[in-house]
């Protein structure tokens, strides 16, 4: 279910698939507009059952890598000041910084759980995964995002995490 000239790779650094033009040259990690993503599921589950990892998950349990969900609010500054949920981010980092305070405090009171909240109010394609970002090892991340992720025990969910992208929750699974 992919356009003409995409086609899925897999970085053997990263241990994840990825998306290759080979007529622009270009890779990313998200599939490309127009693919249709129903078709691609199955498509995957065959390419990861081919390759020898489990089904769809693409993840291999290496010593040394974390599983970790994350609630990202974007704003104006961020890297990339678009997402699912908006097309062009204008909320300051300001207003950011108090709505994702706002988050932490219904999270950390118990009254929903950071994966919930996710799936509507969090800037990053995972969202629709509750923020589980899967397995990752040091270095695949951006280093603040790193660092606190790997200084959480499992089931901790970490402070306001400021990155290029955006105001970040972490909450370590594995
Ligand atoms: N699993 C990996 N190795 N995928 C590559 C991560 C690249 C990495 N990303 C980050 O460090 C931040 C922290 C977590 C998410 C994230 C950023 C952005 C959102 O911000 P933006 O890039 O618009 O600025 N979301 C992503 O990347 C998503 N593909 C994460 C994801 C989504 C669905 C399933 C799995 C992973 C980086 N080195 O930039």
């Amino acid at each position: 279910g992919l356009p003409p000239n995409w086609e899925v790779r897999h970085s053997q650094s990263k241990n994840l698939p990825y998306y290759f033009n080979s007529a622009e040259k270009v890779s990313r990690w998200e599939p490309p507009a127009g693919t249709d993503t129903e078709k691609l599921k199955n498509y995957m589950a065959v390419y990861h059952s081919n390759k020898g990892l489990a089904a769809g998950t693409g993840e291999d349990r290496q010593p040394g890598k974390i599983r970790a969900a994350h609630l990202l609010v974007k704003h104006r500054d961020s890297r990339r000041p678009s997402s699912w949920r908006e097309n062009q981010i204008t909320r300051s980092k300001e207003e950011a910084h108090a709505i994702i305070e706002a988050h932490e405090r219904r999270i950390k009171s118990g009254e929903v759980s950071l994966g919930q909240l996710a799936l509507t109010e969090s800037d990053c394609s995972s969202a629709r995964k509750q923020g589980d970002l899967g397995y990752f090892g040091r270095g695949d991340m951006q280093k603040e995002f790193e660092d606190a992720a790997f200084a959480l025990k499992a089931g901790e969910i970490s402070g306001i995490v400021d990155t290029a992208s955006g105001l970040h929750l972490i909450e370590r699974l594995e």
